[in-house]
């Protein structure tokens, strides 16, 4: 089968889930869990591009959307999270090492939609003196135990986003669509108004990878997105657009690893 990701051609999309781990999930009971409600939103597709309408197929098949399953399901939630720390934990210390500067000069951070505060604990681990607050759901926040490294706090990124010189948003923004990516930028940028040196700084996907490769591994997490959520993967000119809609005058783009980069984003 042949299938069309949001905007961008299309690519033999069974051949690479075969081979995703994201679609065969063998780690323990709680990403069998996160396996199922994949692969029943995968198989929605069809029905969706044919009337999805505003939803997603994550939606269809499940009658809510992730986030909302997610703070219903503990198991769901207990498995996308291990999911996103290991990848937190791999790419930290690469993203740190490639790109020390950009957290040079730092002296507090906030990391929006951090999860269970994996990256802000290596963020602390390198540069100790950096205060560093996780912004999370209540239930993602709720019951992690203090460890005097990070503090986390509970609440709505759409909202408020506390202050600080450094907001980090690591694949976070894929998760939504420009309009919401707007305004959670916005916030953001609200969070870093009159801090010295504030700056976004955004680990994600700039789909237009050179390597073949790396730009199928792109274009599948785009259609991942699709899937699940109502974000996508963006090339440069899109994310540019967000940018200056959401009130920011420059940025740059540092490639960290495979699929990812490191994009600082300036008021
Ligand atoms: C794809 S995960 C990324 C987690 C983490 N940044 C990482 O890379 O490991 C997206 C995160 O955004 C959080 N999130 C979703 N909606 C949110 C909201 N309205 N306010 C704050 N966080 C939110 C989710 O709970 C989740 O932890």
């Amino acid at each position: 089968m042949m299938a069309c990701t949001s905007s961008r051609g299309c690519l033999d999309f069974w051949s690479i889930a075969s081979r995703s781990t994201c679609c065969r999930s063998r780690e323990g009971p709680s990403m069998k869990t996160v396996g199922k409600y994949r692969k029943r939103s995968f198989l929605c597709l069809g029905e969706w591009f044919r009337d999805g309408g505003d939803t997603t197929p994550f939606a269809m098949a499940h009658g809510i959307d992730v986030w909302g399953a997610m703070s219903l399901d503990r198991a769901l939630a207990a498995g996308f999270s291990a999911s996103m720390a290991a990848d937190s934990k791999f790419l930290a210390e690469i993203a740190i090492r490639r790109h020390v500067e950009a957290f040079m000069n730092v002296s507090s951070l906030v990391d929006v939609g951090g999860g269970d505060g994996s990256m802000a604990r290596a963020i602390v681990k390198a540069f100790p003196h950096i205060k560093c607050l996780v912004l999370d759901l209540p239930h993602v926040v709720r019951g992690i135990p203090a460890d005097g490294f990070v503090e986390y706090v509970a609440g709505d990124m759409m909202d408020f986003v506390p202050p600080a010189n450094v907001v980090l948003l690591k694949l976070v923004l894929h998760d939504w669509s420009d309009e919401d990516c707007v305004r959670i930028l916005s916030r953001c940028r609200e969070a870093i108004s009159n801090r010295e040196g504030g700056k976004v700084i955004i680990i994600d996907t700039v789909i237009g990878s050179q390597s073949q490769q790396i730009y199928e591994a792109q274009l599948f997490l785009d259609l991942c997105m699709m899937t699940v959520t109502t974000g996508k993967e963006r090339e440069e000119k899109e994310w540019h657009m967000i940018f200056l809609k959401a009130g920011f005058t420059q940025y740059k783009i540092l490639p960290i690893l495979g699929i990812k980069s490191l994009i600082e984003v300036y008021p």
